[in-house]
This record gives structure tokens, sequence and C-alpha cells, in this order.
């Protein structure tokens, strides 16, 4: 194959194996068999292999990284990642929205999203493509982890236009990936993870980027770090532009109109939770217009206009293996 037509199919690959990556791991449908998708891989793989030139940052070959790393650089956040306010039961929920119509009047609308616990990250891109991952650290300064977050399918190492924007997410390993992980840590006699959100900060810590690919982490966005030069003007708007974009959103995000909404929604996802496939520790509720959140400002750490509701801590059955009574 010459150059000219080899440079022709290596774009087609791109296109069909990011087409088909984001079919299965941000749709969650695939459209066509994995040994397809493997034979097109191992076809890109070889033409790289001839034509090394042709190879590129965003293609599908380039998941895993080989060097390891001795550590990770610093990335300060170009803005803040907050944190947020907590509610435990319906008086503090109550009490939030009474505190927000104070000064908004009655014309405010929240969304619900359930609240992932997993490890809290930023992907910036320019121009389309992934440039920089780094985890939240202490909101301002965190860590640069670009090389294990490239290894997460559902991370497209493009978007779908070529924006140059920053998004943020929370980074997680779902529950069937956590149980395999730990039953393998036993059978090695190694020390287990206490749970999915250790076990996802522990993975994506590793410098090793191989360690990071083998661990099936997941990713959810939920924010947007410049929401006012994207031109959305709702929580939700934004949450459908990055699904546009090709980032992977929850779906069972809703626009909760009063709070009595909010609050049926938490009561579902209280009686729900556990048939969801990955960990979560809450919902968390924002005013869903950004021109009110805006006017609603800030504390010191965290948006007066959001809020997250904590599910009360699972009563933690031990059992107590029975003790083989020495006769
Ligand atoms: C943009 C705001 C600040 C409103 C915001 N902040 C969040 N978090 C802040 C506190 N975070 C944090 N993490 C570690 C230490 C302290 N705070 C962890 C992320 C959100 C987390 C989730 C989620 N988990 O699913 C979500 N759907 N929306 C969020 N929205």
């Amino acid at each position: 194959m010459d150059r000219s037509s080899a440079e022709k199919r290596v774009r087609e690959l791109h296109d069909l194996l990011s087409q088909y990556n984001y079919e299965y791991h941000v749709l969650d449908k695939p459209s066509v068999p994995d040994v397809e998708y493997d034979q097109l891989l191992t076809e890109l793989k070889e033409l790289e292999e001839a034509f090394p030139d042709l190879q590129s940052p965003d293609s599908p070959t380039q998941r895993v990284g080989g060097a390891v790393l001795d550590q990770f650089k610093k990335v300060t956040h170009r803005s803040p990642m907050l944190s947020l306010g907590n509610a435990f039961n319906e008086a503090d929920l109550r009490s939030f929205d009474r505190r927000i119509r104070e000064s908004m009047g009655d014309h405010v609308s929240y969304i619900c999203e359930l609240k992932i616990d997993g490890l809290a990250i930023s992907l910036r891109y320019e121009d389309g493509l992934f440039v920089q991952g780094a985890t939240r650290g202490d909101g301002t300064i965190g860590e640069d982890i670009t090389a294990n977050l490239r290894t997460i399918r559902s991370i497209p190492l493009r978007l779908r236009q070529p924006f140059s924007i920053e998004v943020r997410g929370e980074a997680f390993m779902p529950m069937s990936s956590f149980l395999a992980l730990n039953e393998e840590k036993e059978k090695n006699a190694e020390e287990p993870f206490a749970n999915p959100r250790n076990a996802a900060a522990g993975s994506l810590r590793q410098l090793d980027p191989r360690i990071a690919a083998s661990r099936n982490l997941d990713i959810f966005l939920y924010g947007i770090g410049d929401p006012g030069e994207t031109g959305v003007e709702s929580q939700s708007e934004g949450l459908n532009l990055l699904s546009e974009l090709g980032l992977k959103t929850n779906n069972e995000r809703r626009v909760c109109p009063t709070i009595d909404d909010v609050i049926s929604y938490v009561q579902e996802w209280t009686e729900r939770r556990a048939e969801l496939s990955y960990d979560i520790d809450g919902i968390v509720i924002k005013v869903n217009s950004l021109a009110q959140q805006e006017e609603l400002g800030f504390t010191a750490k965290s948006p007066r206009w959001a809020i997250a509701y904590k599910f009360p801590a699972e009563e933690v059955v031990t059992i107590i293996h029975d003790i083989e009574l020495s006769i």
C-alpha cells in the first residue's frame, strides 16, 4: 500500500474506531461485535508501524502510554474546583430552598444529579484534542494524571467538535470491576480496597499507566470550567453540550422545578441506589440557571447555588465469622 492510500485508510480507521468506542463506552450501545473492533485496531497498529509518521496522539492505539513516571507534575486549575455544602435531611433541603428563594424570588428551578462516589477530576481539551487531565487536589492545585486518564475508554481522545474547553467530572470504578479486583488481591494475599472510591483513587495514583489501564475505570462528566465561554445558559444545557461533544454524562439527571420535586427525586434514588452498577453517596442539587448561579455567587469555598444531599451512612453490619470454639 502506498503512503497516500495508507494516510486515507488511517483516517478512516480513526473515525471508525472512535465511533465504535463511543457507542460501546459512552452510549453503552455497541453496533459491531468486539472482534470487528479488534481487527480494525490491529490493522491500524500495522499501518502505524509501516508508516510511523501517520501515528498521532489521538489515535486509538495510543491509550496506554509507554513511560512509567517517577512522579506527577502539579497542575493549577484555571478556575478553582470548589467543594459542596451538605444537607442530611428534608429540613436541610427546605432551608436551602428557602435561602435561595429569599434572594432570588420564586422563579428558581433546580437540577438533581446522582452524586457519583469516585475521584473528582478535570479534563482539558484544545481544539477538540485531549491535552491534559488532573485530580481536583485541594481545589486549586491538582496532579497531572493525563497518562492514566487516557486509559479510560469512555474519555474521548478527541471531541466530536473542535472545542477548547475544560470539563469536570468524577472518575469511578464500577462495582463489578471493584469486586473482581478485590478477588484478585485476596488471591495474591494483597490488602483489598475498602470501597470503589479508594480503588479508583488508588488506580489513578499509579505511576505506571499500564496498571490504571487494567482497572476498568469509568467517568461521568458534570461541569464546564468556564461555562460562560460556551454560551450555555443552564446546567442542564451544559450537560447536553458535554454529551453532544462525545463526553459521558449521567442520564439519571432531572430538572426539578420545586423543592418538593427535589425531595421526591432524593426519595426515589434512596430506594433505587442499590440497582446502580456504581456507588453513589448522595444527590447533588444545583440551581439550574447559570445567570442565577452567578447572582447567588460563592462562600469562601463552595457555591451558594448548590448542595450535596448525603445518604445516611449504611449501618455496617460486620458479620463476625463463627469463632471456632476451641474445645
Ligand atoms: C460544580 C459543583 C461545585 C457544583 C460540583 N462539585 C462537585 N464536587 C465538589 C466537591 N468535591 C470534592 N471532592 C473531594 C474533596 C472535596 N470536595 C467533589 C466534586 C460535584 C460532584 C458531583 C458528583 N460526584 O457526581 C456532581 N454530579 N456535581 C458536582 N458539582
